[in-house]
């Protein structure tokens, strides 16, 4: 399945927060959808699911317009929609069968969801007597228990602790070995990075950069390069190639105990190592920068105009 979201536009009393949204999404792959607070995520994904209807622009899913309803979706909203005073197991059942899932594969569902999840002791008690973390728990039980083919995650590690954050990225990963489409919102770009091959950033309610982590990371990495000399500071570091490298290369960043260098214009790689070597610095290490996708978001996003 390929979902594509292409030329969203959409308005709240004459304010346009989205301007023409696009991206796209393949069964077995995550998206990570990224944006600082107000960019336009959850009101993207609320005209994904048929929460809002957008102005214009289209859905569709392998080519034919997307209707919400014709699929199975797994959706954890953003603002969590549970029954407090409700019983978990009660509740639970209630919403997959109003999703079409008979009694007894919700109940072998909920069984399944509840071990998985470390809950299983709570399927009797009322939700807001559970603590925040096994509440969230909960509601993600909920989102996956109808076995959907699409799921969407919005936030998904709020308020869980370390075990427990392994025990949903253990399950994230599955589903998309599993084949499932799955759309990941998330402040928390380590998560990101783990699951997602595609990243779609937004930023005042336009995608900023879409596409591939790994083909974004090599061409942000392009041209730039790690050095490490032993014994010397960073400032230390770009002083000497200030000094000795000068026509190779410019000092791009200093970080915790080495600087990122770019590489000077019609300059290779290979001319800056033996350039290195001729003036006998002693190297700890060299190599390709690769930037992390906090750098990432923070350049394409963290202009706030
Ligand atoms: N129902 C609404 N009426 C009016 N404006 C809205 C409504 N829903 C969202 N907006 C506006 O749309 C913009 C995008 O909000 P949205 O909630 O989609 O951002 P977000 O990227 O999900 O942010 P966050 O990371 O904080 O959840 C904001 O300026 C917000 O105020």
């Amino acid at each position: 399945m390929k979902l594509e979201i292409k030329d969203i536009h959409k308005s709240f009393d004459g304010n346009e927060v989205l301007h023409g949204v696009h991206f796209s999404v393949e069964s077995g792959k995550a998206l990570g959808l990224l944006g600082r607070n107000g960019a336009g995520k959850t009101t993207t994904i609320r005209i994904l699911m048929d929460v809002f209807k957008a102005n214009s622009g289209s859905i569709t899913m392998d080519g034919k317009p997307f209707h919400p309803k014709e699929y199975k979706i797994g959706y954890l909203p953003e603002e969590r929609g549970l029954y407090p005073k409700k019983k978990v197991r009660e509740q639970l059942i209630y919403l997959a069968q109003l999703r079409g899932v008979s009694y007894k594969e919700a109940s072998d569902s909920l069984k399944h969801w509840l071990k998985r999840l470390g809950i299983e002791e709570y399927e009797n008690r009322r939700l807001d007597t559970l603590s925040k973390g096994n509440q969230q728990k909960v509601q993600l039980a909920q989102t996956l228990l109808a076995d959907p083919d699409i799921v969407i995650l919005d936030e998904p590690f709020s308020g869980l602790d370390p075990v427990n954050s392994q025990i949903l990225k253990d399950v994230v990963l599955e589903l998309i070995q599993d084949h499932k489409l799955v759309i990941f919102s998330s402040h928390q770009m380590s998560y990101v990075e783990e699951f997602c091959e595609d990243i779609a950033i937004m930023n005042h309610g336009s995608i900023v950069l879409n596409g591939g982590l790994k083909e974004i990371k090599r061409s942000y990495g392009q041209n730039r390069l790690v050095l490490q000399l032993a014994g010397k500071t960073p400032e230390a570091t770009a002083d000497i190639c200030r000094q000795e490298l000068l026509s190779y290369v410019s000092v791009y960043e200093k970080q915790k105990d080495r600087v990122i260098l770019e590489l000077q214009e019609g300059r290779t790689k290979t001319e800056l190592l033996a350039a290195i070597v001729k003036a006998k610095l002693d190297v700890e290490a060299f190599m390709d920068y690769e930037p992390s996708l906090t750098d990432i978001f923070v350049w394409k996003a963290g202009d706030e105009a």
